[in-house]
């Protein structure tokens, strides 16, 4: 008994500082520790856990890649629909979404909260008192696909959270990094399979597999950007619900502005448009969004779309003959 007792300590200690090197690590591009120094730790944990199978939790950071293939994915309804972005293409465009806004919030002063538009695949996560319960493809808005088991393979995705928060849903963007897009397609194309097209297609396919142990292997992240559901009062705005995502454990991306008027949106937007191919994942625009979630509760939707955002669409690049090329400019 006294042994499990000082294993049940230690494995509770090992596990908060290793979900806290992750979060670091994983949440803000900030290693608090070397590689070795945290396997030394994983290694530990594993023994124990494999001495006293019965200290093991859902939220183990030894828990993430399960070993069973699924043979398929349920449908799973979203408690909020996952809406869809309606499109601009252009400075024009973004005037008569601003416009629009302003006739329905007459008089009112408006922030828009802009955010870089990542190219990869919506998902929704779902947590209850903290611990990472159920994640699901977008699908058609209304019903996603349960891919739970695979997305609990990707490190970025926190499983539990810095706070019991009794429920809530978050919303973001799981997508494949284009160094690994790169190395993963040479890879096939060594074995003679099938190249993925682009960053999105890997990052799908990699997150509709059977195995959760392919998902594990491919790198994938996410960058989260709404809070879908919450039990609970809201933190008011869309620029505060971002950084209490990043105090929840979120990985929340770090290039986004608030905006006092379309003027400054459309700047910063052609300030991202010069420079996307910098980052170091796809972007195929921005999204800009009302960030007061009390106006987005009046403008409201359309059966599709959000009344308080829009997709703001980079043009196409004409002339570049293959991904690798866009990826490698
Ligand atoms: N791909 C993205 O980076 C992205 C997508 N969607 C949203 O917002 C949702 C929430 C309101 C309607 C769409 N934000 C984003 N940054």
């Amino acid at each position: 008994m006294v042994d499990d007792c000082k294993g049940k300590d230690r494995v509770e200690a090992l596990r908060r500082e290793i979900h806290r090197h992750n979060y670091q690590y994983y949440a803000l591009d900030n290693p608090t520790i070397r590689d070795d120094e945290y396997d030394q730790l994983m290694r530990e944990l594993l023994q124990i856990e494999e001495k006293y199978p019965e200290l093991v939790t859902a939220d183990s950071p030894t828990q993430r890649v399960g070993g069973v293939v699924q043979k398929g994915f349920t449908s799973v309804p979203h408690r909020v629909p996952m809406l869809s972005l309606s499109n601009a293409f252009d400075e024009g465009d973004l005037r008569e979404f601003d416009r629009r806004v302003h006739n329905n919030l007459p008089g009112e002063e408006v922030s828009y909260v802009v955010e870089l538009k990542i190219d990869g695949l919506a998902i929704s996560l779902w947590y209850e008192k903290g611990m990472f319960v159920r994640g699901a493809t977008r699908g058609d808005g209304e019903m996603g696909e349960d891919i739970t088991v695979n997305l609990r393979t990707v490190k970025a995705i926190p499983l539990r959270l810095t706070e019991e928060v009794p429920f809530i849903e978050v919303r973001g963007e799981a997508y494949m990094p284009k160094d690994s897009f790169l190395r993963l397609n040479e890879a096939r194309e060594e074995a003679g399979e099938q190249l993925f097209a682009n960053p999105r297609n890997a990052a799908a396919g990699s997150l509709r597999q059977l195995d959760p142990r392919i998902t594990a292997s491919r790198n994938l992240s996410v960058f989260m950007y709404a809070i879908g559901f919450l039990a609970g009062n809201n933190p008011g705005s869309h620029d505060k619900g971002l950084a209490w995502l990043r105090e929840l454990g979120f990985r929340v991306n770090p290039e986004h502005k608030v905006c006092q008027d379309i003027q400054e949106v459309i700047a910063y937007c052609q300030q991202w448009q010069a420079k996307r191919f910098d980052l170091p994942y796809a972007i195929d625009g921005m999204v800009i969004k009302v960030s007061s979630l009390e106006q987005q509760e009046r403008l409201g939707a359309t059966l599709k779309s959000p009344r308080w955002a829009i997709a703001y669409k980079f043009p196409a690049e004409q002339a570049v003959s293959t991904i690798k090329d866009i990826i490698l400019r």
